[in-house]
């Protein structure tokens, strides 16, 4: 498994889509944007603040399972997440205990973030540099994309995912 975390508009998306025809057999791109994107947003009750809290730790804690699951079934999987909360790597450390997981930080100039979200216009402006993304000093693996191609991230990834142990999240889980 291949976990893409860095901030909204770092280029996560394209390094994932890019990865595919570079890898040797079948792997599975499950961004959570299309997780989320599953679930309806057209529906006829409005939800309070702490209701929609709710519903995204949810949708959030679902992901980390549904991976899992594939996982389980030995499918590979690239996730596409940015780890901005504490929780959700702790939760994922926890989940993801029994497979194998190449954690990449995906980094970017917070001027080019700025640039890219704007150029966008479907990404709340500010997002991107707002976004602490739980980078605790710890992955196996970093791309920066301020000026290197989504193809050239993507090939460095593929030429260097077999990491010796331990790996990133045996390390993490280790100081727990
Ligand atoms: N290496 C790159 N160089 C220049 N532009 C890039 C690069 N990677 C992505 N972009 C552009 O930045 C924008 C965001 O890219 P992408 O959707 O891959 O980011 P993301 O990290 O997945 O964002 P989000 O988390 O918000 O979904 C897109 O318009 C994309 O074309």
């Amino acid at each position: 498994m291949i976990l893409l975390n860095g901030p909204s508009s770092s280029g996560k998306s394209a390094i994932g889509k890019a990865m595919l025809p570079l890898l040797d057999d079948p792997w599975f791109f499950l961004p959570v944007d299309a997780f989320s994107g599953l679930r309806s947003t057209n529906h006829r009750r409005l939800l309070t603040d702490a209701e929609s809290a709710a519903m995204l730790q949810r949708t959030r804690r679902a992901y980390h399972r549904a991976v899992a699951v594939l996982a389980a079934e030995d499918n590979h999987v690239i996730m596409d997440y940015p780890l901005s909360e504490p929780w959700r790597l702790a939760d994922l450390l926890d989940v993801l205990s029994p497979y194998d997981v190449t954690l990449v930080h995906v980094t970017c100039d917070p001027a080019e973030l700025a640039r890219r979200e704007l150029a966008r216009g479907d990404r709340p402006i500010g997002l991107a540099t707002s976004q602490r993304v739980y980078a605790h000093a710890d992955h196996d693996l970093t791309v920066d994309t301020t000026t290197a191609s989504p193809e050239s991230c993507a090939a460095h990834i593929v030429h260097n995912l077999f990491q010796p142990a331990p790996k990133a999240f045996t390390r993490l889980r280790n100081r727990l």
